[in-house]
């Protein structure tokens, strides 16, 4: 028996970091998306051990079931049902069940992504053997929400296959779970979120399991229905980065000019919110919707303008922002900077030539340039079995 899932990546419209301290942030699903494979071996298999084989980065890793209960004894118990979070004793048991792998130095980033996968497999499925496939179209840690997109699917596949969730076996095809399960898969991907990241706000997993268009605040979703085509170039400065890192320096700066700090975070939060009532105006005529991206553009650049204030911003995000405004073409970084990737607003009547300039201008740089599908499908599985 396989079970697949796949969850999409995301961009952050207006709101990263901010975010994170109780601001709001409007975020939307993109059409790239990371696949998770979980195969069950059949009963006369003999097979006692857990693989996990990491397609982008090349790795494998491979633990003996008998291992797997001497790090983690608790997978003893089924606890699909209630998201639990691993404490730091626990990540530090994990460590060592990683020694073993010689990770190369530059792919140590993965090391986090592994422990997720050891917390969320044996809590949601036990100790079970398993061989599981994990391949992405997203680009990782470039602020399209890899990390997120590699929970959900994750805990979408194991709870596909956990005793604790319904399913329909015969479903064919790719299938949504309902809204329960969602929500379920949502809170585990939240927990394997919280290893990678530290101090996750939720809104990359909740916008990955959801997909769509979603304005975010304090923890609580609301679905937001755009009135208006957000034609966004989505430039990767392959500028390598990690979110936890940029998350904890906010907090850093926070604490070390608290008063200024929380201006800059609530000017955010009134960008996020201005931002989702333009979009979701009605207003249709053609001269509304060029006043409509002219807002938007000017709250792309208030928002970027906060998130260099807030510290998170890089040469590589600033040679984008004056390439693009040679254009007269607005840009602001997304996700959580550092690096990664930086989105430019296309607006509607922008001659196709101008675009072709702007992204032979931004290529010869050496970045990489996509327009990609926003406000897609999001967290979906489907059954196959094996013959
Ligand atoms: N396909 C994948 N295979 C293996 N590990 C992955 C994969 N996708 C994500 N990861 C894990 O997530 C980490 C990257 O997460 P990180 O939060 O730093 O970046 P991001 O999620 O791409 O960007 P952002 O959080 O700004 O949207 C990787 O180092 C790895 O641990
Ligand atoms: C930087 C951040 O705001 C978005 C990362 O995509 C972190 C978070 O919200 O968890
Ligand atoms: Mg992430």
């Amino acid at each position: 028996m396989e079970v697949r899932a796949r969850a999409p990546g995301k961009i952050i419209l207006a709101g990263e970091h901010a975010v994170v301290h109780g601001s709001a942030a409007v975020a939307a699903s993109i059409g790239l998306y990371t696949s998770v494979s979980v195969r069950l071996p059949s009963p006369n298999d003999n097979d006692d051990t857990l693989t996990l084989h990491l397609m982008d980065v090349g790795l494998e890793f491979s633990w003996s079931i008998d291992r797997i209960k001497e790090i983690l004894p608790g997978s003893v118990n089924n606890v699909a049902s209630s998201p639990t979070t691993c404490c730091e004793e626990t990540i530090k048991l994990i460590l060592t069940a990683l020694e073993s792998f010689k990770i190369p130095e530059a792919k140590m980033g993965i090391a986090s992504g592994v422990i997720a996968f050891l917390w969320l497999y044996t809590s949601i499925l036990g100790n079970k053997a398993a061989k599981v496939i994990v391949s992405s179209e997203l680009p990782l840690g470039a602020g399209l929400g890899s990390s997120a997109a590699f929970c959900v699917s994750l805990s979408g596949a194991l709870l596909a296959l956990s005793d604790s969730v319904e399913v329909d076996f015969d479903q064919e095809g790719w299938v949504s779970f309902g809204e329960k399960e969602q929500q379920l898969a949502n809170r585990w991907a939240f927990e394997g979120e919280k290893i990678i990241h530290g101090k996750p706000s939720g809104i990359d997993n909740t916008v990955s399991t959801f997909g769509n268009l979603i304005k975010f605040k304090s923890g609580a979703l609301t679905c937001i229905k755009s009135n208006m085509i957000l034609k966004m170039l989505i430039t990767n400065t392959n500028v390598g980065r990690n979110t936890k890192a940029l998350v904890a320096g906010v907090s850093e700066r926070k604490k070390r000019h608290p008063d200024a700090m929380t201006s800059v975070l609530t000017a955010v939060d009134f960008i996020s919110n201005e931002f989702a009532s333009v979009i979701q105006s009605t207003s249709f005529s053609d001269d509304d919707v060029v006043k409509k991206e002219q807002r938007i553009q000017e709250l792309m650049e208030m928002n970027q303008g906060l998130l260099q204030c807030m510290g998170v911003s890089h040469a590589s995000i600033e040679t984008i922002l004056r390439t693009t405004l040679k254009y007269e073409l607005t840009s602001k970084l997304t996700g959580a900077g550092g690096g990664g990737c930086v989105l430019t607003l296309l607006p509607s009547l922008l001659p196709a030539t101008v675009i072709d300039k702007v992204i032979g201008e931004l290529e010869q740089c050496g970045f990489q340039c996509f327009v990609a599908e926003i406000g897609g499908s999001g967290l979906v599985f489907r059954f196959d079995v094996l013959s």
